[in-house]
């Protein structure tokens, strides 16, 4: 089916409001950053299927023969309105000789994979030898939303290859993105790969990688917010690693523990992501300073709440005390339990005051940037309209 390689790249986003309540049914307001996944697929004729992670030193291979033996024990329940079963993915992990019972990085990546691989070859009758070869300028594990860019290349990568969806590249365009129902199946599958690395996803991270933008998402139901505010972020990485599937886990742990305590809490965090929709809304109507106390408000209050979720972190709690002695807000950002805050920036903030909260935050051994927010989601890219990096990490893959 692939005739020739293709090159496509999906965003990591930061979540401004709601992560954890969102898993449980409240509203997230999500946006897609500018720090992508980049995926390469190439046809390949040796009969094998390999997959390259140069971010985490790991390189793969089957013989499409023994992944053929897995997929006819498999092809009856592996379709994309169905989640990964127990059964499935411990013959997947028998097959790929996981034997720890901990999930580590190399193992959730290969499981996602080979999870997609199977599940998409089986309902679409191909079992295609291909090279993969995955590089994020994000950072894995960091609240970023790698796991859901790196599922959604996955799932538009596979389904291209099976034939399930067009691969609109034109000679004399850079960047195309797929038509919008293909799109949502590219969604859909991505979804599934979220739900081998995350345990219980809401989809709000797969949903922003997919359609790019600010989205506001809850349930599964996905709406982009058409009128939005430019809006400055500084992001910063602690660098203290964390897994979203365990913060996530202990959260409906607590749930369960203590319903009365934390129902009202998620509640609280439901309508904090409303009153920010609706501040966006007004900023995007009528510019003003006025709104940047009300936004940087919700932030603190949002902070506090994950931290009685039992999300917080000291290295967090010690990004929000640096920069509040700038002036600054910043709440945490994805899974937390450490991994990255952010910091919302005024319009007028002085560069050189940025400088020095980037030179703070960075004597306390964390990695800071300002970023831009609301990119396009996944998107075919055509050789020449690659950066120079990526376009060497797949020479050398
Ligand atoms: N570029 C990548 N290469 C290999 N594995 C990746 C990549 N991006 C994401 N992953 C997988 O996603 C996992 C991180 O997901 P998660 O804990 O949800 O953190 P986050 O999504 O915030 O980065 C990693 O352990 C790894 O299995
Ligand atoms: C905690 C959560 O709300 C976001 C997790 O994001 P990340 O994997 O930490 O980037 C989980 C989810 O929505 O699936
Ligand atoms: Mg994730």
């Amino acid at each position: 089916m692939l005739a020739k390689p293709l090159t496509l790249s999906a965003p990591g986003k930061a979540i401004l409001h709601g992560e954890h309540a969102v898993v449980h049914g409240k509203a997230a307001l999500a946006v897609a950053l500018n720090l992508r996944t980049f995926l390469q697929i190439r046809p390949s004729n040796n009969g094998k299927v390999l997959i390259c992670l140069p971010n985490i030193g790991t390189s793969l291979n089957w013989e499409t023969v023994q992944l053929r033996t897995l997929l006819r024990a498999f092809s009856d329940g592996l379709d994309e309105s169905k989640s990964p079963s127990p059964e499935q993915m411990d013959a997947l992990k028998e097959f790929a000789g996981i034997t720890t019972g901990l999930s580590t990085t190399e193992s959730l990546a290969t499981l996602a994979f080979l999870y997609l691989y199977l599940s998409i070859s089986a309902k679409y009758g191909q079992i295609p030898s291909v090279e993969i070869v995955v590089w994020s300028e994000l950072p894995i594990g960091a609240g970023l939303g790698s796991s859901a860019a790196y599922s959604v290349c996955l799932a538009a990568a596979l389904l291209t290859a099976c034939g399930a969806i067009g691969c609109p590249l034109e000679e004399e365009k850079s960047v195309v993105r797929w038509p919008e129902e293909e799109l949502d199946l590219i969604n859909r599958w991505a979804f599934r790969g979220e739900q081998v690395i995350h345990g219980k996803p809401s989809g709000v991270d797969n949903s922003v990688a997919t359609w790019g933008g600010v989205l506001r998402f809850q349930s599964g139901k996905i709406t982009s917010l058409k009128r939005v505010p430019t809006l400055r972020i500084l992001l910063t990485n602690t660098k203290v690693s964390r897994s979203t599937k365990i913060l996530v886990a202990g959260v409906k742990d607590k749930i369960l523990k203590f319903p009365a305590i934390m129902n009202p809490v998620l509640a609280s965090i439901d309508a904090i992501s409303q009153e920010c929709e609706n501040v966006l809304e007004a900023m995007a109507e009528s510019p003003s300073q006025e709104y940047y106390p009300v936004l940087e408000e919700l932030f603190d209050i949002n902070q506090h709440h994950l931290n009685v979720v039992g999300v917080g972190h000291s290295s967090l709690d010690n990004v929000c005390r640096v920069t509040a002695t700038h002036g600054l807000h910043s709440k945490l950002t994805g899974a937390g339990g450490g991994g990255c805050a952010i910091t919302l920036l005024r319009p007028d903030t002085d560069p050189l005051m940025v400088e020095a909260v980037r030179q703070d935050l960075s004597a306390c051994g964390f990695e800071c940037w300002e970023t831009s927010i609301g990119v396009p989601g996944i998107c075919l890219h055509s050789l020449s309209s690659l950066k120079a990096e990526v376009l060497h990490v797949f020479n050398s893959a």
